[in-house]
């Protein structure tokens, strides 16, 4: 029953030959310095910072190929980034589906010495979530690519620190040869879950992260209450839930207390939301001293909230406000910018399309081609801040035809900004799913969410009593989520669906503002696509 992609099956992407990456551990106020060699033979890497603003570098953007060029296969590219602020991050693969094939890890920044968490806590655990597919990422991209389009589908496995079970007598027929012992757990196997070994009458912070490549999840601890008190590196007014809640790209800080029975073990589960579940939970251990940590617990595992459960869903995000004393958000917007996501049929292919455009990136990164000038890069069109108000999101659309495109939402230097993602009805009908939005180099504030279309009238429900800073925030089925933020970090910024072969078929749209004081735009950030030609004694960096 239990089985990890790395000791079965020989396409995970590892950084170091481990899988998940190294942990990065740093305090806040450090300077990180980070040497990538791509060994891999025949692609680009990039890594994104999940969640670390880089203010100040001159690195403005260490995401996507939107402000850095591929590192080559063969290459060595230094990342160094500030890490400003406490709390629980992540790094990834932000370049075709490489995340879904296993290229991940944690990053967590301590407090600076001497400073203090405002919640006491003995002892530390960290878990990173992630699903898993037995296909290599590269052929998950050729499929979303076809025509027909060839969805991936849900993942065959649930994994915690990189550790899940699998249905054996599949695996077996299609990966592992039969009469490998490979799947029998006896609770010391390298690739048995990481069980979480625990004192009686203690408190632990639990870190959850989720960098799945599709999967929404909901985390239980049988008999324990979570105690909420961190989400993407900012402190909320602790809430206490029997179970969470947690999409991809998402991070939380929870609490438990050790006061149950110790003579016994208990359950660690997770389970799929918001699709239909053809995944198993994942389960591992909440192993108490002195009990044995084979001692299966005697209680069942958590049950799972109905996959499709909404109100479940939504009641715990409502449940999440800011600590008390946290920074408001301004009263007003500068600017608002509304983004309905839909799915759509361009010329055959499936795809996503925020106001009728479908991301495609360009070959050169934007933060050289706007800091240069350049006409040609990318489309210089503003793309549409609005879309038809007639535009029924309840239903499909009569037309599922889209375009293609790369504009940029230009935005003033400081200005605040209000954008409300609207989700509607995908391309069958009955259908709309959720969506996790995740924006690089800046924190919002989550204002509301409502169902149906959003209109004028909605905006009296804003929260700008306590709303929670997140990098990330979900749509969920039908409905609208309002989110403000200040446009105060020079650079070119991703806004996309954290779903990765959502961003993949065109989730997602680019933000920019003071890009005139990004002083010295890095060599990296322009040794290919057109800056690569006009820079190209700078090749070799
Ligand atoms: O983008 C997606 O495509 C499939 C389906 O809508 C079409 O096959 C699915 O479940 C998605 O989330």
């Amino acid at each position: 029953m239990y089985w990890s992609p790395d000791c079965v099956e020989n396409v995970v992407i590892g950084i170091n030959g481990q899988f998940p990456g190294p942990t990065i551990r740093a305090l806040a106020g450090d300077t990180i310095s980070v040497e990538l060699t791509n060994k891999l033979n025949t692609e680009g890497v990039v890594i994104h910072w999940h969640g670390i603003r880089q203010f100040g570098t001159p690195w403005a953007d260490g995401a996507a190929s939107i402000s850095q060029c591929a590192i080559n296969p063969g290459e060595t590219f230094v990342y160094r980034f500030k890490v400003d602020k406490a709390g629980t991050y992540f790094y990834h693969g932000h370049y075709g589906m490489q995340r879904s094939g296993g290229l991940y890890g944690s990053l967590i920044v301590d407090l600076p010495e001497g400073e203090k968490e405002p919640f006491h806590y003995d002892g530390e655990f960290n878990l990173l979530l992630s699903d898993w597919w037995h296909k290599s990422s590269q052929l998950q991209e050729v499929d979303l690519s076809s025509k027909p389009f060839r969805w991936i589908g849900e993942p065959q496995t649930l994994l915690m620190n990189g550790r899940g079970q699998y249905n054996c007598s599949l695996a077996a027929a299609q990966f592992i040869n039969s009469s490998s012992s490979i799947c029998e757990f006896r609770g010391n196997e390298p690739c048995a879950p990481q069980i979480l070994h625990v004192h009686p009458n203690k408190t632990y912070r639990l870190r959850v992260t989720s960098t799945t490549a599709l999967a929404s999840l909901n985390l239980a601890i049988g008999n324990h209450k979570l105690v909420v008190v961190e989400a993407d590196g900012n402190y909320v007014q602790p809430f206490s839930v029997d179970d969470m809640d947690i999409y991809s790209g998402e991070s939380y800080s929870i609490l438990f207390t050790t006061d149950q029975d110790p003579s016994k073990n208990y359950w660690i589960s997770l389970s799929v939301r918001g699709r239909e579940p053809k995944t198993p939970q994942a389960l591992t251990i909440l192993n108490y001293f002195p009990t044995s940590a084979s001692k299966l617990p005697t209680s069942p595992p958590p049950i799972a909230p109905l996959w499709n459960d909404y109100n479940h869903s939504k009641a715990f995000s409502n449940k999440i406000h800011a600590r008390m004393g946290s920074a408001k958000p301004p009263t007003t917007y500068d600017h608002r910018i509304i983004l309905l996501s839909t799915q759509n049929s361009i010329d055959g292919y499936t795809k996503w399309a925020i106001n009728n455009v479908s991301l495609v990136l360009p070959a050169t990164p934007y933060l050289g081609s706007i800091k240069y000038g350049l006409k040609n890069a990318f489309d210089h069109k503003n793309p549409p801040e609005d879309f038809p108000s007639d535009y029924d999101v309840m239903k499909q659309a009569p037309n599922p035809n889209s375009t293609y495109g790369n504009g940029v939402y230009m935005l003033s230097f400081n200005s605040t900004v209000d954008v409300v993602l609207q989700n509607a009805n995908a391309l069958a009908a009955n259908v709309s799913d959720i969506h996790p939005w995740h924006l690089h180099g800046h924190v919002f504030w989550v204002l509301g969410y409502g169902e149906g279309k959003f209109t004028e009238e909605d905006e009296a429900k804003f929260n700008l009593k306590n709303p929670p800073l997140r990098n990330t925030a979900v749509i969920f089925p039908y409905g609208w989520t309002a989110l403000r933020f200040v446009a105060d970090n020079p650079g070119v910024w991703a806004f996309h669906c954290h779903i990765e072969p959502h961003l993949h078929m065109g989730m997602g749209v680019v933000f920019a503002e003071g890009v005139d004081r990004v002083r010295k735009v890095p060599n990296d950030a322009l040794t290919c696509g057109l800056t690569g030609k006009m820079f190209l004694n700078n090749k070799g960096h």
